[in-house]
């Protein structure tokens, strides 16, 4: 398939350039002439690629103008990138290397508040690419800052997650170089060959290369000039090319360091000329310095004064500029370390204040909870209270219900018929309204019990109860005054009514026939009715003479209804209900 004809864009065609932006990504520095071929394709074809493939080209175009150099030009892009890059892993990457373009550019503090970000994100990182991107950023900055524990802390950990098997080669060259700084490695030291073949393995030239020059410095240490020499001119064209200015430029002046030292002061002025020809403008390192101090010297030798003193000057001036950029990398690492520890402890000093809020709060939500609990508790005893004070009522209410009723027949004791009965005689009083008094009394009780025993006398008297229920009104007034003996007030009747209503009840109780245990037995009852016409309001005298007329029923041979006939009442005769009545009256 032809991937830039013309025509719609297929699914298919996506899939290649995701290919081609590995690819690139993958070669960007073992194989800068593929790499360069690659981003170029990509690039002629911008509206072919989604989004997120247009931002991937990005970052390795920007990644290509730093290894060309143009710093300025790949700052920006990268910030971009770092900050609105849709995939957070290109993120990352993108902001690590910004923060390394920072250093070469010498926007130290910059580097380094993007250093502190980096690491704080590190953590979150999974992809093993960009933690080793980011670590290997953290492990050169912090070398270059002289942090060499922490610097070796970081390569190492590197060496440690070796992602894709390029930590070993990436770490062990920032590893090996610190210990070279401190002085700490001797250049036989067994782990230089070990690490540069580790980066031969994974095409890694340049890294390889780097570790090479180290090896070279420890030889000129050691005095071991000619093994440097030769270490250095017979990988020469390899450094070369990876086409990186500054690697060449700084192998070029160790190269013409190592003629000089030799005393080939011929072949050290060509290669110092070559540094300073491929070192990175405006940029003062030093190699720089290094590659002008040996100018000067070998135009010094050769009585070339004139150059001598240009070279001097260049010289002074690049070591000045350099030991200027030193200065400068320390004072923002400083300045950056700083601002951050203040950053940090004002962080702590909001957190202590977040700290005492929330606990603030905590008390709060806990007073909050006694006191819904006081009320919980307060509501229970509330609760309880009521159920108490229902709970006696009722038990009030059922005691008084019980010493009020007939606890055989459920209507009106002695007493409480008594106290119904006064209310209601001065109701009638007070509006001159008639009302009787009729008493009632089973005739032959006494044969009853005898003859079918104390519980069918019950059942008959609940038996007679209910039969004269069905003939009252709600108004009347029904008690039971006696063993077998009951009352009755009525209300608005005068002693014809009244002697009907006790017609009625006799008959009602005549034509029960209550059974006990399959015997049925008859009951009759006698009558004696008076009224407020005849007797007045009094209720004893009513009582009284409804006595005497049921008295005279019993002896004209029972089962009647007789009225009160104004005949005087025996005072002799006993009245059942005398002592209530003189009771109710002490009340
Ligand atoms: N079964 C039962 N008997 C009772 C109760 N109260 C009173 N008696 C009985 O009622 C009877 C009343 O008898 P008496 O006073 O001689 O009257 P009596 O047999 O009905 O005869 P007269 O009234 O003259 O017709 C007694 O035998 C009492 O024991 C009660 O609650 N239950």
């Amino acid at each position: 398939m032809c991937l830039f004809a013309g025509g719609p864009l297929l699914a298919a065609d996506r899939e290649d350039f995701a290919d081609m932006l590995q690819r690139a990504d993958a070669v960007k520095s073992v194989d800068p002439a593929e790499f360069a071929r690659l981003i170029d394709q990509l690039q002629a074809q911008p509206d072919a690629l989604s989004g997120q493939q247009r931002e991937h080209l990005q970052y390795l175009h920007a990644w290509r103008l730093v290894y060309t150099g143009e710093y300025a030009a790949a700052i920006p892009m990268l910030e971009s990138l770092a900050d609105q890059a849709s995939d957070p892993t290109l993120q990352f990457r993108a902001s690590v290397t910004a923060t390394n373009v920072q250093v070469l550019a010498t926007r130290y503090e910059g580097a380094f508040l993007q250093l502190n970000k980096l690491l704080n994100k590190l953590p979150e990182v999974t992809d093993k690419d960009a933690r080793l991107q980011g670590m290997s950023v953290a492990a050169d900055l912090y070398v270059l800052v002289g942090e060499y524990d922490l610097g070796i802390h970081y390569a190492e950990q590197v060496v440690k997650e070796n992602a894709r098997g390029r930590g070993v080669c990436r770490g062990e060259q920032i590893r090996l170089d610190t210990l070279c700084k401190t002085k700490r490695i001797k250049a036989d030291a067994p782990a230089i060959p070990a690490a540069i073949d580790a980066c031969l393995q994974q095409g890694e030239s340049l890294a390889a290369n780097g570790i090479r020059m180290t090896h070279a410095r420890l030889l000129l240490r050691e005095h071991r000039i000619d093994e440097a020499i030769s270490l250095l001119e017979r990988h020469y064209g390899e450094m070369e090319q990876t086409r990186y200015p500054r690697g060449v430029s700084e192998w070029e002046s160790l190269l013409a360091q190592a003629y000089q030292q030799r005393g080939a002061g011929v072949n050290a002025q060509r290669m110092a000329l070559r540094a300073v020809e491929h070192s990175v403008k405006d940029q003062f390192t030093q190699p720089l310095v290094g590659a002008y101090r040996v100018l000067f010297e070998e135009s010094e030798k050769q009585g070339d004064i004139g150059s001598a003193i240009g070279y001097l000057k260049k010289s002074a001036a690049a070591d000045k500029a350099y030991l200027d950029d030193v200065t400068a990398r320390q004072l923002a690492y400083e300045r950056v370390k700083s601002n951050t520890l203040t950053t940090k402890s004002q962080l702590e000093a909001l957190n202590q204040e977040n700290k005492l809020l929330q606990l603030q709060r905590e008390l709060d939500g806990k007073a909050a909870e006694t006191s819904r609990l006081y009320i919980a508790l307060l509501l229970l005893v509330l609760v309880f209270i009521a159920l108490w004070a229902y709970r006696t009522k009722r038990s009030q209410l059922h005691f008084m219900k019980l010493s009020q009723e007939d606890s055989l027949t459920g209507i009106a004791n002695r007493p409480r018929f008594i106290q119904l009965a006064e209310t209601v005689l001065e109701a009638a009083r007070k509006s001159q309204q008639q009302a009787s008094v009729v008493l009632c009394d089973l005739d032959h009780f006494k044969a009853i019990n005898d003859r079918f025993g104390h519980a069918a006398g019950d059942h008959v008297l609940r038996q007679a109860v209910i039969a004269c229920q069905g003939h009252l009104r709600v108004s009347d007034i029904f008690g039971r005054v006696g063993g077998e003996e009951f009352g009755i007030v009525l209300p608005g009747c005068g002693l014809e009514d009244a002697k009907q209503r006790a017609e009625r009840l006799r008959v009602a109780l005549s034509a029960i026939e209550p059974q006990y245990d399959g015997v049925r037995c008859s009951v009759s009852g006698s009558f004696g009715v008076t009224s407020t016409e005849e007797s007045g309001y009094e209720l004893r005298q009513l009582l009284a003479h409804a006595d005497a007329a049921l008295y005279r029923a019993k002896a004209a041979g029972r089962d009647r209804v007789m009225p009160y006939d104004g005949e005087t009442v025996d005072a002799e005769r006993p009245d059942p209900i005398d002592d209530e009545l003189r009771n109710v009256g002490h009340a």
